[in-house]
């Protein structure tokens, strides 16, 4: 768990992929008139299929409110989101989806395991199936040995790899990550990073809309990077990440990823005046 798999999502060169989800012109405000609030404005690009994307940008630019309009939980003002052939409302009723948030969503009341097989009790599976598949999410992230235990009794790292095999727990399509490791601390952070890249490489063909305000995270986690400016959200730039997988710890200190840190940074702070 603490080293990224080894059997990477290596499908070739992202731009050769077909697209997984294509995001049109999108504009969202919200309230109208004088106390209108125009979050994103004009948005557009592609996920291809079986990537990692990052919506990178600074607070309230919008991102939560992008991801939240890709998994068909509010509409667009104008534009158009496609998911695998269909609209975000359809993908969302046939369970294409699974959601980690920033603060992890769990039930104090229901023990590690119970949580992780909430989707699947829901989704009225087998129960014999359920168990196998609650046991291999846990094996996956390493909590084997907690499944017993209550969330109040984990650390923020650990409730969060809950709450990532729930969210994979019934094989969707599709992970969509709001700030998952917004609340931990740096170390914490950074190893929960490659034990991410480590689940993901286990569960080949799924597509990851990973939102962050960290450039470091997004360079080390994607293929493709949306850069977005300050509010209203409008995308700087999309940038595709060519480094090397699997990547580790060690890809941090590599010339490539500097290079590709710093002209993102660039980017941002040639924006703002700086
Ligand atoms: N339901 C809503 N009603 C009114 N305004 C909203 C609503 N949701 C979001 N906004 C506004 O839209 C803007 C973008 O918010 P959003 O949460 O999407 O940004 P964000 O980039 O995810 O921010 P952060 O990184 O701080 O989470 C903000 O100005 C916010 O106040």
């Amino acid at each position: 768990m603490t080293e990224a798999a080894t059997a990477p999502h290596d499908h070739g060169p992202v731009q050769a992929r077909p697209t997984a989800v294509a995001v049109r012109g999108v504009s969202k405000t919200f309230g109208n008139g004088a106390s209108a609030v125009t979050a994103l404005d004009d948005v557009s690009f592609d996920v291809p299929q079986g990537s990692f994307l990052s919506v990178l940008g600074p607070s309230g630019c919008g991102k939560s409110t992008l991801m939240r309009l890709v998994a068909g939980l509010q509409p667009a003002s104008t534009g158009t989101i496609e998911v695998a052939g269909g609209t975000p409302d359809e993908m969302r009723r046939a369970r294409e989806f699974g959601i980690v948030f920033q603060q992890p969503v769990l039930f104090d009341w229901r023990t590690v395991e119970q949580n992780v097989g909430l989707p699947l009790q829901i989704m009225g599976r087998p129960k014999g199936e359920a168990r196998e598949r609650v046991e291999h999410m846990l094996e996956l992230v390493g909590l084997s040995d907690f499944r017993k235990h209550r969330p109040w009794q984990l650390s923020g790292g650990m409730q969060q790899r809950v709450s990532i095999a729930r969210a994979l727990t019934f094989a969707p399509p599709f992970l969509l990550m709001d700030e998952p490791f917004g609340a931990l601390d740096m170390m914490t952070r950074e190893r929960m990073q490659t034990e991410l890249l480590s689940i993901w490489a286990s569960n080949p063909g799924t597509t990851v809309i990973f939102i962050t305000h960290s450039i470091s995270e997004a360079v080390l986690l994607s293929d493709r990077i949306v850069v977005m400016s300050a509010r209203p959200g409008r995308v700087l730039k999309v940038i595709d990440v060519d480094l090397p997988r699997p990547r580790t710890d060690e890809t941090r200190d590599s010339k490539e990823f500097v290079d590709v840190e710093a002209e993102i940074r660039q980017l941002i702070f040639s924006q703002e005046g700086r």
